[in-house]
């Protein structure tokens, strides 16, 4: 049962980036064909949101409290639903973890985990029955590019995405005989909240029990490193939310990582994709501001390898790619053996 012809959609982490992009975009449906349910773990923190919802805010846009990482505060936000009826779930709410491992305290990387993967787990789990009784429903998961290639000092971030997508991909073929779909984002850098806490919060940070080559590596390649990425690569939360209206099982929303993922995938060792990584952060990243718009042009065909017929198409793009990217890395790799 729908609302007034309503769809009927529930989005955690609206107080701010992507989520209340995805949520403002939704209530501003013109047909209105939404009525939006924002939610957020602080209340406190929803002037933002009511902000940019403007006049829709208690029309097609309602707020509601939700912590991912509580069972109560989850059943609770579902349970006050008319019905317990959503026809579509967003998974949205999630946090960073950027940094030398052997600095993170281990409760730091059971946040990580509870929020990002097991925040979504607890929720699916909660709407998914009424989903799979009504033969109806979608869920979008907002995953991550790290959740498909590591990225380093990003360690446990990037594990709680692979849990994610694991964890999706074995539902959503279960879910299709139930006529309930899934899919996932995975966005790479996005303006928001989440870069100033990856970036700004890292750069005065003080690593007393890390060793110095280290820190070294983390303050003068990896941070340099990550503010370029975002400076070449960023994109709006605008970007990716509109994305959420016709999604696959997978979203890159970003075309530029495809050569780093098609390097992935082609070469079956994982060598190729280590090396590439270990040379980008190390020795060429002061070519990375030519270097990415160049394999974008080279590899523009594999941006959309979803399905059968666009990997046939890709190709001849597929191997050029990948032989750029070998040279690439080769003659990164002799540069650093002749050092
Ligand atoms: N920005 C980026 O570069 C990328 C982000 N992503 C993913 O996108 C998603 C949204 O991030 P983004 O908008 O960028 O970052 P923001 O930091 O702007 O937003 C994160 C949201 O998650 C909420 N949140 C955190 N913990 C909980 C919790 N326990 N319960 C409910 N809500 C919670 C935050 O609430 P509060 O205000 O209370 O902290 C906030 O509303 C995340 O899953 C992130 O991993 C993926 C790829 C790239
Ligand atoms: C690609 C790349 C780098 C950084 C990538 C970053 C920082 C990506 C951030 C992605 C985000 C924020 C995803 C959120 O879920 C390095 C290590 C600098 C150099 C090697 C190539």
């Amino acid at each position: 049962m729908e609302r007034h012809g309503q769809k009927v959609v529930l989005i955690t982490g609206c107080s701010s980036g992507i989520g209340l992009r995805i949520a403002v975009m939704l209530a501003e449906d013109e047909k209105q064909r939404y009525h939006v349910i924002a939610t957020m773990r602080d209340l406190k923190r929803k002037d933002n949101l009511v902000k940019a919802a403007g006049d829709l805010y208690s029309k097609t846009l309602f707020v509601a409290e939700l912590d991912v990482c509580s069972d109560e505060s989850v059943k609770q936000c579902i349970n006050s639903i008319k019905d317990r009826h959503i026809d579509i779930l967003i998974s949205n709410a999630g946090i960073g973890l950027v940094g030398p491992v052997e600095s993170i305290p281990m409760d730091e990387m059971n946040n990580v985990f509870e929020t990002n993967f097991y925040g979504s787990v607890r929720l699916i789990k909660e709407v998914m029955p009424d989903m799979k009784n009504r033969r109806a429903g979608r869920i979008i998961v907002i995953s991550s590019v790290m959740g498909l290639q590591g990225v380093a000092f990003n360690e446990v971030y990037a594990a709680s995405k692979f849990a994610l997508e694991g964890f999706c991909e074995g539902l959503a073929a279960q879910l299709l005989s139930f006529n309930v779909t899934l899919s996932m984002l995975e966005p790479g850098p996005v303006h928001t909240e989440f870069e100033l806490k990856m970036i700004q919060g890292m750069k005065e940070k003080e690593w007393p029990s890390v060793d110095p080559d280290t820190v070294n590596y983390f303050r003068n390649f990896y941070l340099p490193g990550a503010v370029d990425i975002f400076e070449i690569l960023g994109q709006t939360p605008d970007h990716i939310a509109k994305v959420t209206s016709n999604p696959h099982f997978h979203n890159l929303t970003n075309p530029l990582y495809s050569p780093i993922l098609a390097l992935k995938y082609a070469d079956e060792t994982g060598c190729l994709s280590v090396q590439a990584f270990y040379c980008m952060l190390f020795t060429l990243r002061p070519l990375m501001n030519v270097g990415m718009p160049v394999l974008k042009y080279l590899t523009f065909g594999c941006k959309s390898i979803t399905n059968k017929e666009d990997y046939k198409k890709s190709n001849i793009t597929l191997t050029f790619s990948k032989s750029f990217l070998s040279l690439f890395t080769f003659h990164a790799v002799d540069m650093q053996s002749a050092l």
